[in-house]
């Protein structure tokens, strides 16, 4: 899928991975809604943007995911402003196995809720353009980060969500691709969930274990998933793919056939 002049909505766009997506987006010729719950860094980044890639090319919107009006009026302001979306990336996450309500709300239903908005307004059965949705799982969707049991259950929720909406679309023919995106762990601001105790809740002793497994596996840069993620997006034969991204590279997840 060639993206000049392609409509994406992003989640969690303001920082990290967020805006690693958005930019490359944004420099493969697609108009971009960012959107966010931090609007000072949100508002910075979209003045930013303007600057390289020009005032007409992105959009921020305040939004948090967790409200379903919140992403109703974002869809409906990108669309009044650069026409129907094709691209949808739910990436906003947070760690908080304190309020581990909030992570679900955020990582696993405010996936659900962007998906399905996703799915209205570019479904092809119902006037829409079809396009492509790209989820934000982690390693952490495929097997326990024992610090994080909530995190990690929502992450499995979003890699499972992802791949059942996939194969909804091919037996419905909605014309929409959906893939899950799975990294290791990558220098973004989450990482500090490892020194804020409030984070980790009750698992937090268990920092020896999670520092062992960040050096093992190591911590990958930003452009890094950037480029992966480019390639769920463009690649039309991808549809209902995990891509799990290591240091040591990149590689389509192969579940046991049931
Ligand atoms: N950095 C890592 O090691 C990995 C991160 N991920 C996932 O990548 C995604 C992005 O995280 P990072 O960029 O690493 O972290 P980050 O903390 O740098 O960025 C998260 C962004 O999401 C926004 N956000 C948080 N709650 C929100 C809400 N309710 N509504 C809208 N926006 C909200 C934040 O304001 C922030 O801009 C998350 O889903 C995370 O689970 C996945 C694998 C590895
Ligand atoms: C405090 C930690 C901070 C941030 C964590 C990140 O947000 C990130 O999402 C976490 C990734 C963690 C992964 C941890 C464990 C992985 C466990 C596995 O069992 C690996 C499963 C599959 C491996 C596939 C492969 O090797 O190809």
């Amino acid at each position: 899928m060639a993206l000049t002049s392609k409509v994406a909505i992003v989640t969690g766009a303001a920082q990290g991975l967020g805006r690693g997506f958005s930019e490359i987006l944004l420099q493969n010729g697609a108009k971009v809604a960012l959107l966010d719950v931090n609007e000072t860094v949100g508002k910075s980044l979209k003045e930013t943007f303007d600057n390289q890639y020009g005032p007409d090319k992105s959009l921020f919107l305040s939004c948090n995911v967790e409200s379903e009006e919140q992403l109703k009026a974002a869809f409906q302001k990108t669309i009044q402003t650069f026409g129907r979306p094709h691209i949808m990336c739910n990436n906003a996450g947070i760690i908080n196995e304190s309020n581990w309500e909030k992570a679900v709300s955020i990582n696993l239903m405010g996936v659900v809720r962007g998906t399905y908005l996703a799915l209205e307004h570019m479904n092809k059965l119902t006037g829409g353009q079809g396009g492509v949705v790209v989820n934000v799982g982690s390693l952490a969707g495929l097997g326990p980060l024992p610090c994080t049991p909530v995190y990690t259950a929502t992450k499995h929720g979003v890699v499972g969500f992802t791949r059942a909406m996939a194969a909804a679309s091919d037996i419905s023919g909605y014309g929409i691709r959906f893939n899950v995106i799975c990294p290791a762990f990558v220098q973004t601001d989450i990482l500090n969930a490892l020194y804020q105790p409030e984070k980790t809740g009750q698992f937090s002793s268990l920092i020896e274990n999670t520092k062992k497994l960040i050096e093992m596996y190591g911590i990958i840069e930003v452009p890094d998933v950037s480029k992966n993620f480019l390639q769920l997006v463009t690649d039309e034969t991808k549809n209902g793919e995990a891509l799990a991204v290591l240091q040591k590279g990149c590689s389509y997840v192969t579940f046991p056939a049931l």
